[in-house]
């Protein structure tokens, strides 16, 4: 993805042609648009400032106005806890290219523009903890999520609204517009904004008011492929890095275009993310989704009788413990000491299994060892 979004999206059913300094009316409050936040296959993101005595800084997700995201509201309504993002309000806006369905939340700060700096072993483990307590608190609420990753995680930034509004605009990032010229005159319309935005950049704004001895609260947010377990998403995605194997097996070998997702595949996405955060890379790095079925044998080991005629090289003899041995250090890194490794070691070995129905629930997850220590905080 480059670091605006894709101008032919700015059409009939796509995105909102947003400005910096539009208003716009929901339901509780209007919200004067201040920077961009981030950009999505779905949605731009905006920072806006509340236009009541509060001043507070929001998120407004402006979704396509093709209706895919229709229900994400709905869903956030459903789950509403302190490990996901906060609904604010929730409104239609109608525009140039259609009915755009929008939600305003707190801010988050996206936790992969984190994870490269040098954060302690602590810090990574509270923020894997707050993901199990997330897909928990989902899951009891009867919501899968359906597209668990990391991209979808960000953590809070309650400094945002004890600082004064216009020292915040001082030192978040100048805006870098590029301005939209169509070369033919007659080729202007309204479905597109005068300027695109590049995203500011909170990351930076986060490291320099919280620093990294701060204790992290993580939440999840991106709700557009969530849906009530039995029932299908509106939408279908799946990130290559945290995609469970019956979404790739149903995907790849049966070719379902809308593959069914239960709450085990966001369990599945739960292991991956906990590698992640704490080793700094995902577990199947720059692989595409038809090669991860071989690499999840190799990390299991043996593939389940039910799917072995479907599996590529299903009977083929692995070694899980060499695969495990081989990022054993790498995973070190990220942890305090050898046993905080092994522990870790057993847990993703544990969660990360192929069988859906033997993968541990969220609350087995976080009664963990590797947790111990960081359940006694909550
Ligand atoms: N509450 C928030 N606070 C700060 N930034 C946010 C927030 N919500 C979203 N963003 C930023 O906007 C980006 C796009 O948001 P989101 O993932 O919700 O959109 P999407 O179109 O549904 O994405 P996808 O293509 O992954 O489905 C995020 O990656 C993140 O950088």
């Amino acid at each position: 993805m480059g670091t605006t979004e894709d101008m032919t999206r700015y059409t009939h059913g796509g995105y909102h042609p947003c400005i910096v300094g539009n208003i716009l009316h929901g339901q509780s409050s209007s919200y004067r648009i201040v920077h961009k936040l981030g950009f999505g296959s779905y949605a731009t993101v905006w920072l806006a400032e509340m236009m009541d005595a509060s001043k507070a800084f929001v998120a407004v997700k402006v979704s396509t106005a093709d209706g895919l995201s229709a229900r994400e509201a709905e869903s956030l309504r459903a789950v509403q806890s302190e490990h996901t993002v906060t609904l604010l309000d929730a409104f239609a806006l109608d525009g140039p290219n259609g009915t755009h369905s929008v939600i305003v939340t707190d801010v988050l700060v996206p936790v992969l523009s984190l994870l490269s700096s040098h954060l302690s072993p602590r810090w990574r483990k509270k923020i894997a903890y707050d993901l199990v307590l997330a897909v928990h608190e989902l899951h009891e609420s009867g919501v899968v999520h359906g597209d668990l990753h990391l991209g979808n995680v960000g953590i809070t930034i309650p400094q945002l609204l004890k600082e004064d509004p216009e020292d915040v605009m001082q030192d978040l990032d100048s805006h870098e517009l590029t301005i939209v010229l169509p070369v033919d005159p007659k080729n202007s319309t309204p479905s597109l904004p005068a300027y695109v935005v590049a995203p500011c950049n909170l990351a930076r704004y986060y490291g320099r008011i919280c620093g990294s001895n701060d204790t992290p609260h993580a939440k999840i947010f991106d709700f557009g492929s969530a849906h009530f377990a039995g029932s299908q998403p509106t939408s279908f995605q799946c990130a290559v890095e945290a995609c469970a194997p019956e979404t790739v097996l149903a995907r790849i070998v049966d070719k379902d275009e809308n593959p069914p997702i239960g709450p085990t595949a966001d369990v599945w996405a739960l292991g991956a993310m906990i590698y992640e955060i704490v080793s700094g890379s995902a577990i199947f790095r720059s692989l595409g989704i038809s090669a991860l079925l071989t690499h999840m044998a190799s990390m299991t080991g043996s593939v389940p009788s039910q799917w072995q005629a479907r599996w590529p090289n299903s009977d083929s003899p692995r070694d899980a413990g060499a695969w495990w041995g081989q990022r054993r250090d790498h995973l070190k890194k990220g942890c305090t000491d050898d046993k905080d490794t092994d522990d870790l070691i057993n847990l993703l070995r544990k969660t990360l299994v192929l069988d859906p129905s033997k993968r541990p629930s969220p609350k087995e997850i976080s009664r963990d060892p590797w947790f111990m220590g960081i359940q006694q905080d909550d």
